[in-house]
């Protein structure tokens, strides 16, 4: 099997993205869990760029590394400066990492209008850069920045740009499409050139998303003889982004045949993202390839008939392979496939040939299209399900609540207050909270008046609260969907409520999250 050798770049390109800032620690933490992924490649950052970076250089030695080799990151000398007076080239050294990681200008145009020097002193800055960090560290990587718009510019010296950090003595020279506008059969075509051309050295490729086609420009380079791929987790970085390595490992790996990271790794990949995207504050969009939450969900009843088949119907991998998993979703757009795949997931009982399935299909739709929605409210949907199937237990019926708004002219803040009055078998509750609006007022006021005769109520926490004005041209007349999000000592849930008035879909929500929550208590 043909390894590939794997580069991240997360914490120096990756954090080139708009909005990412990280701290040393999280730097660290995000090194800890590529090396345990085995990553081959881990780029830090920048050496001598800011204090972060150089902290982060100091602390990363301490780490018990199993797998990956860190690289600093930084430029060729400066057009003016020798290696050895150049203060950029003096902290890559000082960083001891075993890894260098340089880029030099492979775009004529680069070099006259960004470097303001000649295209012969560019290829000595090259040369003396690559050979002086070849003596002070195990491996030098040359990225040929802009490789393939110079070669596209002028291939001979593009080429005798590689060639040039070749003879210098670098490992890996990697071809970087910079501005990430080339596309795969162009990729395809170029390196052909270059390695008949002779540039025979261990490639690389490094490409950015521009063209929405980092991932194939990548695949395409490995499959023309690259054995270094650069990208990023989730795939951000610089404007539209860096190759995304949670796409590339699982087409390498699983389709293509070639030796990435471990096998029980990629089964671990979802978790990788999930991880980096919470230390990074940039959620991983649902639609996200592999490790995407929707990667595997099927919608449409068409989808779900066929996957509850055959899940090959409807996917092109396993969703297991990538840690991700398989979600039939219930909506307006749902079949019956829908509702049992959804009700046995839900550990419910239900015989695909029971008429009320039908009926249950019906009932959804109604309610979608009156605002309810059900992928972001599952325990609602699972209580409408038990409701419709004759499996849900009447816990206590609402009798009636009332919600009172006054600021005086005293008071600094609104005051909320809700009165509750509900009959459990044939006792009444009667009970009044104040709260900090009025749906934390209506909140406590039920738990109040439920919780003694069901202790565990006191578990809820109402921790997320959103509203959606659904039909907003109808104006003051527009319906209200509240969602809800609750959770106990083991479980987060979200309940839906839709109604012309604010606190009524409230209500609604609220209610379904207790009734919830003693479902899946046993009550
Ligand atoms: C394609 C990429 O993503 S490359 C990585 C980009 N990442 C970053 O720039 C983040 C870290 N950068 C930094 O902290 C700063 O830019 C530093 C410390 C590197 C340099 O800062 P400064 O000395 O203030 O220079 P400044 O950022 O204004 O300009 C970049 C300089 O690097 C020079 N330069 C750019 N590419 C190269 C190269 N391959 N080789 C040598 N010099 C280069 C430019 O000509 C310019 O030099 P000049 O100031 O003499 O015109
Ligand atoms: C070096 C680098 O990040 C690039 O060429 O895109």
């Amino acid at each position: 099997m043909k390894k590939v050798f794997i580069y991240d770049t997360t914490l120096r390109d990756g954090t080139q993205a708009e909005g990412v800032s990280v701290s040393v620690e999280d730097k660290l933490r995000i090194t800890e869990k590529l090396d345990d992924f085995g990553i081959h490649y881990i780029e830090g950052g920048w050496p001598g760029s800011n204090p972060k970076d150089d902290e982060y250089f100091k602390k990363v030695k301490n780490l018990r590394l199993k797998n990956a080799k860190i690289a600093a990151f930084g430029s060729t000398r400066r057009a003016y400066l020798r290696v050895e007076d150049d203060p950029l080239i003096q902290n890559l050294i000082k960083a001891e990492t075993p890894v260098i990681t340089i880029f030099g200008k492979a775009w004529d145009m680069h070099v006259t209008e960004a470097l303001k020097t000649t295209l012969e002193n560019n290829l000595e800055m090259v040369y003396d850069t690559v050979r002086y960090l070849k003596a002070h560290t195990d491996e030098v990587v040359f990225i040929g920045e802009h490789f393939f718009d110079g070669y596209k510019s002028n291939p001979d010296y593009a080429y005798a740009v590689m060639k040039t950090a070749q003879e210098a003595g670098a490992d890996f020279l990697v071809l970087a499409d910079t501005n990430g506008g080339t596309l795969p059969i162009e990729i395809e075509s170029i390196i052909k050139q270059v390695k008949e051309k002779g540039l025979d050295g261990k490639l690389g490729i490094h490409a950015h998303n521009d063209s929405d086609t980092a991932v194939w420009n990548s695949i395409t380079a490995v499959l023309n003889g690259a054995v270094q791929v650069h990208g990023t987790i989730n795939g951000f970085g610089e404007r539209c982004g860096n190759a995304n390595l949670c796409s590339i490992i699982p087409n390498l790996s699983l389709k293509l045949g070639y030796e990435t990271i471990p096998e029980e790794s990629i089964r671990r990949l979802k978790e990788l993202s999930n991880f980096v995207a919470d230390i990074v504050n940039l959620p991983v969009p649902k639609n996200m390839p592999f490790v995407g939450d929707s990667a595997f969900a099927h919608k449409g009843g068409v989808h779900a008939s066929a996957v509850l088949k055959n899940p090959k119907l409807y996917e092109h991998i396993n969703p297991e392979l990538v840690g991700n998993r398989r979600k039939i979703l219930v909506s307006d757009l749902a079949g019956k496939s829908n509702i049992i795949y959804k009700a046995r997931e839900l550990g419910i009982e239900i015989d695909e040939k029971d008429p009320r399935i039908t009926e249950l299909v019906q009932e959804i739709k109604r309610l979608e299209n009156y605002g309810y929605h059900y992928e972001a409210a599952e325990a609602s949907l699972e209580l409408l399900i038990r409701k419709h199937l004759g499996m849900l237990k009447k816990y206590f019926d609402l009798d009636a609540y009332r919600v009172l708004i006054a600021r005086r002219y005293t008071d600094k803040e609104p005051v909320s207050e809700a009165t509750v009055r509900i009959k459990i078998d044939n006792h009444y509750e009667h009970t009044a909270s104040l709260g900090y609006g009025p749906v934390n007022a209506l909140d406590r006021a039920l738990k109040k008046a439920l919780v003694e005769i069901y202790p565990s109520l006191s578990e809820v926490e109402l921790i997320d609260y959103k509203v959606r004005i659904i039909n907003e041209s109808a104006g003051t007349a527009a319906k209200i969907r509240v969602l809800v999000e609750s959770k106990d000592r083991e479980r987060k849930w979200g309940t839906v409520g839709v109604s012309d008035n604010v606190i009524e879909a409230s209500w609604q929500a609220v209610v379904d999250s207790f009734i919830y929550k003693l479902v899946k208590d046993g009550v």
